[in-house]
């Protein structure tokens, strides 16, 4: 589908709901330029930058990197894409970081995974990631052609530091009580649209149609 006019997308859940994974679909099916703040933190771990130095002892914990950083950190990103339609995952993760991208984009659209977090305490400790892409693998769900190597580049994949039983529980916590506010902030403002379900494959099919027709009415309404 060639999209008419910029359009702006968040994707929301839990850590594990599948969010990286439905963005890739989202991505390569809508053409949209995909922005995952997880991602971005880890290239600058990766990186030893100072950024990375500091923030990786807090984000191997569970926790949530402090909001001025991140929205700083998104918003500067942001604005090197700002001629391109976007889809944001994994940011905002508070009300604060999500005032702070209102006040400067306006977001067209914000699609929540709810997945049950039973399902995605076991999908982490099985989740294999090939950093410098962000793509994800999982040995029950779509393994890789051979074990710990990734399928487009033959580059190693690892296992997240923070995808430990201890550390998951940790983060599904913040996201009850940092994320989930910020689900109301967007119901408030009518651009939430929530798709429940254990399976990604189930899921797929409806956020996709739903995107459809609502790229299709934001074209109309650009007309
Ligand atoms: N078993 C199973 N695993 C899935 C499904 N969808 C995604 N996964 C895997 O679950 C893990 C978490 O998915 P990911 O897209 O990284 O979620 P995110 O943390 O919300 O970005 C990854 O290892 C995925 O490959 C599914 O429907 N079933
Ligand atoms: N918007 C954000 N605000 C604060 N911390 C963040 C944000 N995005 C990512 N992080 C940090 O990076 C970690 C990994 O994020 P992410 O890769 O998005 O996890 P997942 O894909 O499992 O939901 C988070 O647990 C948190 O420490």
């Amino acid at each position: 589908m060639v999209l008419q006019r910029v359009v702006r997308a968040v994707i929301m859940g839990p850590p594990g709901s599948g969010k990286g994974t439905v963005s890739g679909r989202i991505t390569k099916t809508f053409g949209l330029s995909h922005l995952s703040s997880g991602d971005i933190l880890r290239a600058n771990i990766n990186a030893k930058t100072e950024l990375g130095l500091l923030m990786k002892s807090c984000i191997d914990q569970g926790q949530l990197v402090p909001d001025d950083v991140m929205s700083r950190l998104i918003l500067s990103h942001l604005r090197t894409i700002d001629q391109s339609s976007w889809l944001l995952d994994g940011f905002p993760r508070t009300v604060t970081q999500a005032e702070a991208l209102d006040d400067a984009y306006t977001v067209d659209t914000v699609i929540n995974l709810n997945v049950p977090f039973e399902t995605i305490k076991q999908r982490l400790t099985s989740r294999w990631t090939h950093l410098p892409s962000g793509r994800v693998y999982n040995i029950d769900f779509n393994p890789p052609k051979r074990p710990g190597i990734d399928d487009e580049t033959g580059e190693a994949l690892v296992q997240r530091d923070d995808d430990k039983p201890e550390t998951v529980t940790r983060r599904l916590k913040s996201y009850e009580n940092q994320t989930e506010p910020v689900l109301e902030y967007y119901r408030s403002k009518g651009i939430l649209e929530t798709f429940t379900g254990t399976e990604t494959n189930k899921i797929w099919p409806h956020v996709e149609a739903f995107l459809q027709s609502k790229f299709s009415s934001l074209r109309q309404k650009a007309a």
